[in-house]
This record gives C-alpha cells, sequence and structure tokens, in this order.
C-alpha cells in the first residue's frame, strides 16, 4: 500500500509553490510558482517544463514526440519561456487572448513523469510543471503516487443526528482519510428495512448545489434523491467533495470558460489536461463499507458509478434512474453526457 502521507505532504507542497522531487525528480506546480521560488528552482540549469499529451496535442506538440503521443511531453525551456510565458503554455483558457508563439523543442520525458502530473491533478492544479530544477522541499517515490487510493485509508470522524427538510430523524455521518483533506459525509434516512438501500452517490458541486447554477442537474437532482429516499423510507446519501468530477472547483471554472468559447463538457476537461471524469469511486465503496452496507439500490443514470462500486464488491440488484427535466443552459451538458460519456436514462 502506498505511503498516504509521503503523498499528502508532496500534494501540499505543490499547492504551496514548493519543489518536490518524485523519485529524484525535481517539480514545481507553474500554478503555484512565483518569481522568487522559480529562480531559486532555476540556480543551477534553467528547468523545463512538463505537460500532459492532451495539452501537448492541442498546442500541436504530441506529434513531435514518437511512440507516446499521449503521454507527458517535455518542453526545453528556451529563454523567452519566463513564468508568464510558462502560464500561458499551461492554461488554455489564455489561449484566444495569448495566442502561442513558439517555437517549442520537445525532450523524451522520464518515467517519473506521470506521477508527477498525477500529483498535480492530485493537487487541484493543473498539470503543468516545471521540471529539473533545483531543491525539494518533500520526497515522494513515484510508485506511492501512483498506488495512493484515499479509500485505503478511510475512517469514519464523527456521527450525529440531522434533522432535515426530507427526514427529521436522518443522521449524518462524516469520514476522513490520511493523506487527504477531502471530508465526505454520509446521510442515513430512514431506517434499515431488510431490504437494500436506495443510495445515490453524489458528487459536489457547489454552484449547483448551493448556488442554484442551471448549467448542471445537480441541485435537482439532489433533491430529488432526497424525497426518493425518504418516501422509500430508507436511504443513503453519499455526499463526495469530487468537485467538478474530481478536477477540483478552480478546474471546473476554467472549464466552464472553456465552455464559453464554444467546448463540450467532456472537451473542456481534456483540453485541460485532465480525463473526462476524474472521480475515483472506490472512496464511495469504503463509505458503504463502513456504513455495512454492500448491498445497494443505485440511483443514478452512470453506468461508470455502477461499475466503480461493483469493481470494488458492492452488490446492486438494480439501478433506479434519475431523471430532471433540462432547461435551456444545460440541455447541451446533458446530451453531451448521453453522447459522451454513455449516461442512460
Ligand atoms: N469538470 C466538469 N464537472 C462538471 C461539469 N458540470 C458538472 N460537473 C460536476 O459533475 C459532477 C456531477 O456529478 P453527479 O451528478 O454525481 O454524477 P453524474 O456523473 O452526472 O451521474 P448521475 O447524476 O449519477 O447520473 C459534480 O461533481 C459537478 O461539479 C462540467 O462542465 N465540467
Ligand atoms: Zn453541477
Amino acid at each position: 500500500m502506498s505511503d498516504p502521507r509521503a503523498v499528502a505532504r508532496a500534494v501540499d507542497a505543490l499547492r504551496r509553490g514548493w519543489p518536490v522531487a518524485v523519485d529524484g525528480l525535481s517539480v514545481l506546480a507553474i500554478e503555484t510558482a512565483d518569481d522568487g521560488g522559480l529562480a531559486s528552482f532555476d540556480a543551477e540549469t534553467p528547468a523545463d517544463l512538463l505537460i500532459s499529451g492532451n495539452r501537448a496535442a492541442t498546442l500541436k506538440l504530441a506529434n513531435q514526440r514518437e511512440g507516446t503521443p499521449t503521454g507527458p511531453v517535455r518542453i526545453a525551456r528556451a529563454p523567452w519561456i519566463d513564468l508568464a510565458a510558462a502560464t500561458a503554455i499551461a492554461d488554455p483558457q489564455r489561449d484566444l487572448a495569448t495566442p502561442l508563439k513558439g517555437p517549442f523543442r520537445t525532450m523524451p520525458a522520464a518515467p517519473e513523469s506521470n506521477a508527477a502530473l498525477r500529483l498535480a491533478r492530485l493537487a487541484g492544479l493543473l498539470p503543468a510543471l516545471f521540471v529539473g530544477g533545483a531543491g525539494s522541499e518533500a520526497a515522494v517515490g513515484a510508485d506511492d503516487v501512483m498506488a495512493y487510493r484515499e479509500a485505503d485509508h478511510l475512517r469514519i470522524a464523527s456521527r450525529a443526528r440531522l434533522p432535515v427538510a426530507v427526514a427529521e430523524t436522518a443522521e449524518i455521518v462524516a469520514f476522513r482519510s490520511v493523506g487527504d483533506a477531502a471530508e465526505h459525509v454520509a446521510l442515513l434516512i430512514g431506517s434499515p428495512s431488510g431490504s437494500p438501500p436506495l443510495v445515490r452517490l453524489h458528487s459536489e458541486c457547489l454552484t449547483g448545489d448551493a448556488l442554484g447554477s442551471l448549467k448542471c442537474d445537480c441541485g435537482p437532482q439532489l433533491r430529488h434523491a432526497l424525497a426518493a429516499m425518504a418516501d422509500g423510507g430508507w436511504g443513503i446519501l453519499l455526499y463526495l467533495r469530487q468537485e467538478g468530477r474530481g478536477i477540483g472547483l478552480v478546474n471546473k471554472l476554467r472549464a466552464y470558460a472553456l465552455q464559453d468559447q464554444g467546448f463540450d463538457t467532456v472537451d473542456a476537461n481534456l483540453r485541460l489536461g485532465f480525463g473526462d471524469d476524474e472521480r475515483d469511486f472506490s472512496v464511495a465503496a469504503a463509505m458503504l463499507g463502513l456504513l455495512g452496507q454492500n448491498r445497494i439500490r443505485l440511483l443514478t443514470n452512470n453506468p461508470r458509478k455502477v461499475a466503480g462500486l461493483e469493481a470494488e464488491g458492492i452488490a446492486i440488484p438494480e439501478r433506479v434512474p434519475l431523471a430532471i427535466p433540462p432547461n435551456p443552459h444545460n440541455s447541451a451538458y446533458l446530451d453531451a453526457k448521453r453522447r459522451k460519456s454513455g449516461h442512460q436514462l
């Protein structure tokens, strides 16, 4: 099993703009670097850049690297690539305002590059790094990074009665994992009835859940799910702190900015250097396990949730669809989820 504290230290250092050594490969996140930090990172020789294969493809660089067109790409640091230029290379939101000039020279990326980019994604940062500089604030093994799973370290941290609008006798349970700042919660509605609970895996959506965003269907889905559980008399809402399908709030808002430029929800994620869905549903399976539930009815349209839970040993005798009428702002989003992400209704 991976060392979760080493991964946590490395994630934390990247977020604070400090260099990290991944099996000896020193990296500094472009997004959190400042001029002083970059100057010391560059102290011995100017560091290069490391970007995701998807970002390289957008910059028309992937085809310069033979053999691994979809893997990370290292860009040699030409003298004109200062912090502002590196930021423009990292962040596709700026492509329209700052058309990239180049030329770029690519080099082979070290085997640890995948782990280094995964660390940036775990930190909620764009997967774009300065690489090969001097110093490190935290050291971590590439294998530890690749093997890290939040679900392996999950514990129940607290539980309490929580009367809610649909169920005055509900109970809330909070979960924590060493190595991860996310605090997930479960809301238990009603009482065990002898049959499998109706379960909803809901991924956090600040804009939809709390602000009433019309760009997605999250708020209405959440309220519909709670009502269905209360009606049935026994249900569990798993509220997962996986904002933006696991890319974090800031990156989701970057994806929204790309959607304003005409990209759909899947392409926007890919252009940012993420997968279309970065969520790990094993954490939901671990929560169910800690609650003593390994047989459930699942309220979802997303076949990946069903497969993700079944892969972790949760039996799902029934999938219950969750249909919310579209509005003019989310119909394209719902359509893209059906066409590209296999959502069923
Ligand atoms: N990256 C990204 N995330 C989004 C976008 N719109 C909504 N989200 C996030 O998508 C997630 C939606 O999660 P869910 O409603 O649990 O799941 P789902 O995959 O739609 O599946 P079901 O609703 O169960 O059918 C939330 O984390 C939202 O923050 C978007 O355009 N880009
Ligand atoms: Zn949403």
